[in-house]
């Protein structure tokens, strides 16, 4: 468990859960004054987040705004907190810096997250009793009056609350374990007071392997999907990432955040934080002088070196879209077998895609193809399309390989495709 986030240095030390309660110098009055304004002005990027659509961000500032109002005017108004909250969706889309960001918004005085790690190896074989006493420090801060105090509990539930492991037996001590703190937190939950000053955020990644018990109303109720970012989250996101070089004036004047957004199809926040980072470091490496004096002149960092970080990223980095989210892209997609369904199915679904795609865009195509296993992907290959042969041929052929990849490799496989419309 680590904390992250401490609203004052003013602690006390609350010595039957171990974890510290802080008080705030601002009175209730004005931490209420502060969080309203925040839901009221709901805007993530503010902190940080780029990319999530006005639609999630609504949903999340339906599902905070009971965390405005005192006690008493909420009770009257009969508006109901919700417990807790489900951020799902491919890695590195940017789930756990969302739930810090809902921390600062919400003035939260703690923030602590909890890996099913930590509470494997902590909290397993003591009847989860810290478990629960980690979920109810709320009422600590009641009792010693600060009725403004909330905590947020960011559990990161790939590891702990998954039911997929229920039968496999070479592993059943981990399914033992992951049971007990399952129920441990679906109890903990339960157990809420109204007026818990407490809100859980659940961090997932695949939230098909979550046990529905934990995603009810009344528990992690409210699910907000974190996807890959669009052209325009793109933006966003390398806005963000760029906003110090932008305002040290280190960005030359070459530099085209659009054309990185056109480059960028398919990446996660993650990835394009990653080319950000790269092009510092590679346009820094050039210039070893610069390094040595810890002086970098103005307009330093240029496309090029953006460019360099991007090629050394690839096209394919991260195949992250789901096969749902092809319509209406012009440069490519990225699709993702559905385990559950036969391959002859998953494939039938991605050719379909990718003949809707062939007929916006043109004949040639590069697929790039990763085959998932047990143990996480497999290598995969990269396959251009011949821009002498007809469509179907090409496709004929590309299934053909994938085919025989998938023999090898078992049934799940992610497929980045990229049309080349002037070849
Ligand atoms: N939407 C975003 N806006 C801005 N930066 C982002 C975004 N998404 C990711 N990033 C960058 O990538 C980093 C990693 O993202 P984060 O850890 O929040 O992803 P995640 O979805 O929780 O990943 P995982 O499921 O692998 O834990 C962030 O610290 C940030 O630098």
């Amino acid at each position: 468990m680590q904390l992250v986030a401490e609203a004052s240095d003013d602690d006390d030390d609350d010595s039957e859960t171990g974890f510290k309660l802080h008080a705030s110098s601002a009175s209730s009055e004005d931490m209420f004054f502060a969080r309203r304004a925040s839901i009221l002005d709901f805007d993530l990027r503010r902190h940080g987040v780029g990319g999530l659509g006005s639609k999630s961000q609504r949903q999340l500032q339906r599902a905070l705004l009971s965390r405005s109002f005192y006690e008493g005017s909420r009770q009257k108004l009969g508006m109901q907190h919700e417990r807790g909250l489900l951020l799902y969706g491919a890695p590195g889309c940017g789930k756990s810096l969302i739930a810090g960001a809902i921390g600062k918004l919400l003035h939260a005085t703690s923030v602590q997250y909890i890996t099913a790690a930590d509470l494997d190896s902590k909290w397993f074989g003591e009847n989860g009793q810290r478990v629960k006493a980690l979920f109810h420090p709320g009422s600590e801060s009641k009792k010693v009056g600060r009725l403004a105090d909330l905590r947020l509990v960011v559990v990161e539930l790939d590891g702990l609350a998954g039911h997929d492991r229920a039968d496999r037996p070479e592993i059943s001590r981990q399914a033992d374990e992951s049971a007990l703190n399952l129920n441990v937190l679906l109890a903990s939950l339960d157990d809420f007071e109204e007026e818990d000053q407490t809100l859980v955020v659940g961090l997932t990644s695949r939230k098909d392997k979550i046990d529905p018990a934990l995603l009810r109303p009344g528990r992690l109720g409210v699910h907000i999907e974190v996807t890959v970012p669009d052209a325009a989250g793109r933006l966003e996101i390398l806005k963000i990432h760029t906003a110090t070089l932008f305002s040290n004036n280190f960005l030359a004047p070459d530099v085209s955040l659009e054309s990185l957004v056109q480059n960028t199809h398919g990446f996660s926040g993650a990835d394009v934080a990653q080319v950000v980072s790269g092009a510092i470091a590679l346009s820094l490496l050039d210039a070893p002088d610069f390094v040595r004096s810890g002086d970098v002149p103005v307009r330093f960092i240029g496309q090029a070196s953006f460019d360099q970080a991007l090629a050394e990223l690839g096209p394919c980095q991260e195949p992250h879209n789901d096969a749902n989210k092809y319509s209406g892209l012009s440069q490519g997609f990225t699709s993702t077998s559905d385990p559950k369904a036969s391959f002859a199915i998953s494939i039938f679904k991605l050719c379909k895609a990718v003949y809707h795609m062939q007929r916006q865009s043109g004949n040639s195509f590069v697929a790039c193809f990763r085959f998932m296993t047990d143990d996480g992907l497999s290598q995969g290959f990269t396959f251009t399309s011949d821009p002498k042969a007809s469509f179907p041929i090409s496709i004929f052929k590309l299934c053909k390989a994938v085919y025989h990849l998938q023999r090898q490799s078992g049934n799940s496989f992610v497929a980045c495709f990229r049309f080349m419309t002037d070849v």
